[in-house]
């Protein structure tokens, strides 16, 4: 502790003295320009100790000392782009400070670059006048370096040699320069092709050149079958249907786009048809389709800072920058034909192979997964295809293959196939995209891409509570990191608050240090980061009180949900004077729920039920995430309060079974490819990958700035450990367990302590608490030694009618 605060006093004593000297080199150099001519003579011929003297005669207002450094680095270095020394020292100075989040690396090299070029172009541009004056705009570097290349390739040679630096120079800074360079030499030329520059096609795997059409894929070099097309739009293309059974030396494909050269039609806007016809159906058609990239913001890499409510406490709070993120560019081609031509050609082959005919197929790419939708012929089952899915994926030899037969809403069915070279979806291209910039969701959560490369980002205020499950090591945490990110990126932090449960401790403890700006905690706890399980079930309890306190107001304020209730507020339509407040949204992320419950059992379950039941009005979301889908930790209880399923992949079709109600999770390829179910049909979806460095950096970037004197503060709840008798149970706060345990002595018949205690695993003081509540309630009799309590309620519609009685 004591070693970081000296180390950051250091850093900070170190930066302010650097950005004092630069504002003294910066007044320096800037008088020589006036007092240089006078001081020369001084500076030229020095008497020994002349320049210590009080009357020395120097007139720089940086005094004799200043004087020296001009000359030196002026005149006798690099002339007027000396400056760029002054720039990089106050830089310098902010980084270490920690005022700004400068990158030193890539200013050193910029300022150094530049000093250098500037200072050549100076020394050449005033070589003949640098007799004449006492000001060297190049200095002597920038004339000598100059004088030596003039010598060695001329004057001409030297200005071209200048020119190329410059545009290196250029390029090096920002690529546009290239565009810039292109469109000096052709005016007339469109402007740059962004989806060509992001999936860069490979000659060698592809047959025809597409370097300047995106997918023109011609089978045959005979055929003439290309044509342009508007940038960013999708395309279709249909493909060569695998060779004729009949004839297996001639392309069925070939000899009709000879018959029918001018086939290529524009179906629709955006899309382009290069159609040949299934002559019979051995001859099916193949399609790619490749659906474009979402669209990206142009000029991105700013700052999402949007306002969303006009009373911010924290009103200069900025949401971190997209640049905290890696991009990822990886240069796989985005579409590798010989790929998707063997693909079809096996697929159609297996199906053959078992009588089934096809009429068409068509590919649509996704990131890691392309989906091969096929029409069947006339006639044909579609029972006989589903039964196929591991005959089509022994010859694939591909895992993860899928079959969706029928594709829901259309006459066709599926078949997806893991890519060779699959991408990794970053989630800055996520957060980037157009998409999620104008998402109007309360709570939007955006988890990766479709097949159909689609954004694919959730409303979690709709959800309204998500599970998340997977074997280990399949992408929970990295979607559990996107989950988190998505949201920082778009609420501000008096809009949404984190309750984060992390037994393993690891996991999460990475989003300590915005505790003050995201986290709610319990006022006694130290860490907002929950990994002790007695705090799980204090925090869980604390947050059941929040949402009835949270009902309860709402109920003043006469709204349904937490959305009115804010805007009501916002439009001060209710007095903070009657206990009324702005509320943040409180999203509680569980990880390892597994290991909750079998720790804690009951006592973990039946708060999240409450919240998964209730809470979804009051603004309050739970994600819960396990590696062990099994049913004894996924209850019926689980599922039916948790609509919204994420499935990484699974050992079996069992758990798959048990997430999803359906097989297919077993069936993924992991590293974060996924299905999200929210109703009736999963979808198959990329998880965007954050890794902890991104993560670390939004985290910094937060926790630099202003947050709130301390976290969120949930409601106190009373300590499980402590003691209480009968005379001070309090029936406005009912225990959560309390209703459940009035059923288990109802139906045991018998008051006792330790078999609540037994049932939902909880100590024997909550137990005993429960217990005088009972009594309270009248659902069981007085103490009675060592003996059991009686049971003085009957039957459950006893207990129906004095809940009522309690609840009113
Ligand atoms: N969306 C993704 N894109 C690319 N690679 C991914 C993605 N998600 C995960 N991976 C890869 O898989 C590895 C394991 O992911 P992760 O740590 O999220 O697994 P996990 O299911 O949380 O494992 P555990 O349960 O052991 O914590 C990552 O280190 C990364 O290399």
């Amino acid at each position: 502790m004591l070693t970081a605060i000296k180390g950051e006093t250091i850093h900070f004593i170190l930066g302010l003295l650097c950005v004092i000297f630069g504002v003294y080199m910066l007044l320096a150099f800037s008088s020589f320009f006036f007092t240089g001519g006078n001081d020369q003579s001084i500076l030229a011929h020095p008497d020994p100790g002349e320049l210590l003297e009080t009357q020395n005669g120097i007139q720089n207002y940086a005094g004799a000392r200043g004087a020296q450094l001009s000359q030196f680095l002026i005149n006798d270095c690099f002339g007027i782009s000396a400056y760029f020394i002054v720039v990089f020292l106050i830089v310098c100075g902010m980084r270490l400070m920690k005022a700004y989040r400068f990158t030193i690396w890539k200013w050193f090299v910029s300022c150094s670059i530049l000093m250098v070029w500037l200072s050549v172009t100076l020394g050449f541009a005033f070589g003949g006048t640098f007799q004449d004056s006492f000001l060297y705009p190049g200095g002597l570097h920038g004339y000598n370096v100059s004088q030596w290349i003039c010598s060695q390739i001329g004057a001409p040679g030297l200005i071209l040699v200048l020119l190329v630096t410059l545009v290196l120079i250029g390029i090096f800074f920002t690529r546009e320069t290239m565009q810039v360079v292109r469109k000096a030499f052709h005016p007339a030329l469109p402007k740059r092709n962004k989806r060509k520059e992001a999936f860069p096609t490979e000659a060698a795997q592809q047959p025809a050149d597409t370097e300047n059409t995106a997918l023109h894929y011609t089978p045959d070099n005979t055929s003439d079958a290309t044509g342009t097309k508007e940038d960013e739009q999708p395309v279709e293309i249909e493909l060569d249907p695998i060779e004729s059974q009949a004839d297996n030396t001639t392309p069925a494909y070939a000899t009709e786009m000879r018959k029918q050269p001018d086939e290529t039609v524009i179906a629709e806007a955006g899309t382009i048809h290069q159609k040949t016809q299934a002559k019979t159906t051995e001859e099916p058609t193949f399609e790619i389709e490749e659906t474009p990239e979402e669209e990206e913001q142009e000029d991105e890499r700013g700052s999402l800072d949007q306002p969303y409510n006009p009373r911010l406490d924290l009103e200069h709070y900025h949401f971190p920058t997209l640049d905290l993120l890696n991009s990822y560019n990886d240069n796989t081609p985005a579409i590798d034909m010989q790929e998707q031509n063997a693909n079809k050609d096996r697929i159609i082959q297996v199906l053959r192979s078992f009588g089934i005919e096809i009429s068409s197929i068509k590919a649509s790419v996704g990131p890691t997964v392309t989906l091969y939708e096929i029409t069947p012929a006339e006639g044909v089952r579609i029972n006989r295809i589903r039964n196929l899915e591991d005959d089509i994926a022994l010859s694939l030899s591909a895992l993860g293959i899928r079959i969706i037969a029928p594709i829901p809403g259309k006459g066709t069915i599926g078949i997806e196939v893991p890519n060779a070279n699959p991408r990794i979806v970053s989630m800055s291209s996520i957060l980037n995209s157009k998409k999620f910039q104008d998402t109007t969701f309360e709570l939007p959560v955006a988890l990766g891409k479709t097949i159909t490369n689609d954004v694919f980002i959730v409303d979690l205020a709709k959800a309204p509570h998500m599970l998340v499950a997977g074997a280990t090591g399949q992408g929970k945490s990295v979607g559990l990191n996107a989950i988190v990110t998505s949201l920082l990126y778009k609420k501000h932090p008096s809009e949404l608050k984190f309750v984060i449960v992390d037994p393993k401790k690891v996991e999460f403890a990475i989003y300590a240090p915005i505790e003050k700006h995201y986290l709610a905690k319990l006022p006694d706890s130290d860490s907002a980061i929950i990994t002790d399980v007695t705090k799980v079930v204090q925090t869980l309890n604390s947050l059941c009180i929040e949402m009835d306190t949270r009902y309860d107001l709402l109920q003043k304020a006469g709204c349904r949900n937490i959305k009115e209730y804010n805007a009501k507020f916002i439009n001060r339509q209710l007095n903070p004077e009657n206990g009324h407040r702005f509320m943040p949204y409180i999203v509680i992320i569980i990880d390892e729920f597994g290991d909750l419950i079998m720790t804690a059992g009951k006592e973990i379950e039946l708060p999240i039920c409450r919240i998964a039941q209730l809470a979804r009005a009051v603004g309050i979301h739970a994600i819960i995430a396990t590696q062990r889908p099994t049913t004894n930790i996924i209850t019926g209880t689980i599922k039916a309060n948790f609509p919204a399923r994420v499935a990484f992949r699974v050992a079996s079709m069992m758990d798959s079974r048990t997430i999803l109600d359906r097989p297919g999770a077993q069936q993924l390829i992991g590293k974060g490819d996924m299905l999200y179910l929210q109703g009736n049909d999963p979808v198959r979806v990329q998880c965007a990958f954050v890794d902890t460095p991104e993560v670390e950096r939004i985290v910094d970037f937060i926790s630099h700035q202003q947050g709130y004197p301390t976290a969120f503060m949930l409601p106190e709840v009373e300590d499980d450990t402590e003691g209480g008798s009968s005379a001070d149970v309090d029936m406005n706060r009912l225990d959560p367990l309390f209703e459940e345990a009035a059923r288990l002595l109802i139906y045991h018949q018998q008051g006792s302590t330790s078999l609540i205690q037994r049932k939902f695993s909880i100590g024997y003081n909550r137990a005993g608490r429960i217990m005088d509540q009972l009594e309270r309630a009248g659902i069981v009799g007085p103490a009675n030694g060592s003996k059991a309590r009686e049971v003085l309620c009957m039957d459950e519609n006893d207990l129906a009618m004095r809940m009522n009685n309690l609840k009113n």
